[in-house]
């Protein structure tokens, strides 16, 4: 059972900052890495990895730093975002080469087996030119596995996988986690994550915004304030005693007509609003989320 450790780390390029304070643990069990595109995912995961130093503050793997550091390697298996793999080597070749790098007894037993797992046994004597991007993102899981390391970290790894193969992915995640694994992998989208992860980790430019299990992150959007525009037969009235309740913090007549409401606790109101339209007899001809992207819970969280 092995832990990364983050402690305070900052990596920035230039004037850049990519990632900002950030201290966390990512223990045993799949943990999801979520954030907006450029939010320092990609730079995280190369720092866990050790493929990048931090410029303040360490990374470490059970007490190891992680940078330059080959005897955490061997514990390391990384999916890259990006397509790092040989264009002109079938998937065989590929994969078996990396047990080599890895100085493996049977790298070609070795090979093999990690290649079963992802059920890619089939295409692997194929040039890798000819993968689909999803048997790509597979032949990448084989080789990151093939030294059956303690930690796999992965990069975007549902991206350009049909619903078959991400499902078939979510198991074999779900299997390592539950096998004593520590398995982190990010993602922009949470239904994504939800599925698959046991703790989630939030980070909004480049720093930490969130930290905990789906139901609390999901408490964390939901008790966020919400704003909705609300079309009804009588919107001058709706407000008048929307504006009552605890848990409106504001009711405004948009000039194009209708009301924005800004709410505060999401699922007393959704309980108040037809309450109250049904007492003063008004009928609701529309209420639609204005916020809902992921973007602004992702804003919202790293302002709180
Ligand atoms: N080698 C680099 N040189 C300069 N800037 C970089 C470098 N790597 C990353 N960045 C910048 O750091 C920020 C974080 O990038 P990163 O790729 O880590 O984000 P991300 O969350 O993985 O985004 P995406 O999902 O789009 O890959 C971005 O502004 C990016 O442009």
């Amino acid at each position: 059972m092995s832990t990364l450790a983050l402690h305070q780390v900052s990596r920035w390029f230039g004037d850049l900052v990519a990632v900002n304070d950030v201290t966390m643990d990512i223990g045993p069990g799949v943990t999801g890495l979520l954030g907006p595109n450029g939010a320092g995912k990609s730079t995280l995961i190369a720092l866990m990895s050790g493929f990048l130093s931090p410029s303040a503050g360490s990374v470490t793997l059970d007490g190891e730093p992680t940078w330059r550091n080959p005897g955490v390697y061997r514990h390391l298996g990384l999916v890259p975002e990006r397509e790092s793999v040989m264009e002109h080597l079938t998937g065989r070749a590929f994969v078996r080469a990396n047990a080599e790098l890895h100085g493996l007894p049977d790298p070609g037993a070795a090979a093999e087996r990690a290649m079963e797992l992802v059920e890619m046994n089939d295409p692997a004597s194929r040039v890798i030119r000819t993968y689909s991007k999803g048997m790509r993102q597979r032949i990448k899981m084989a080789s990151a596995l093939v030294h059956e390391p303690a930690v796999l970290l992965l990069d975007e790894p549902f991206n350009g996988m049909d619903p078959r193969q991400r499902m078939h992915l979510m198991e074999l995640l779900r299997q390592m986690g539950s096998d004593g694994r520590t398995v982190l992998f990010s993602s922009h989208i949470l239904e994504e994550v939800e599925q698959v992860a046991r703790q989630i980790e939030v980070v909004v430019a480049g720093r930490h915004a969130a930290s905990g299990d789906f139901g609390a992150i999901r408490r964390l959007m939901t008790d966020r304030p919400n704003h909705y525009v609300v079309r009804s037969s009588d919107d001058r009235r709706l407000a008048a005693a929307l504006v009552a309740d605890p848990c409106v913090r504001g009711v405004s007549l948009r000039p194009t007509g209708g009301l924005e409401v800004e709410a505060t606790d999401f699922g007393r109101f959704t309980h108040v609003l037809p309450r109250v339209s049904r007492d003063l007899d008004v009928r609701l001809v529309e209420v639609s989320p204005t916020d809902e992207s992921l973007e602004s819970v992702f804003s919202y969280l790293v302002s709180s």
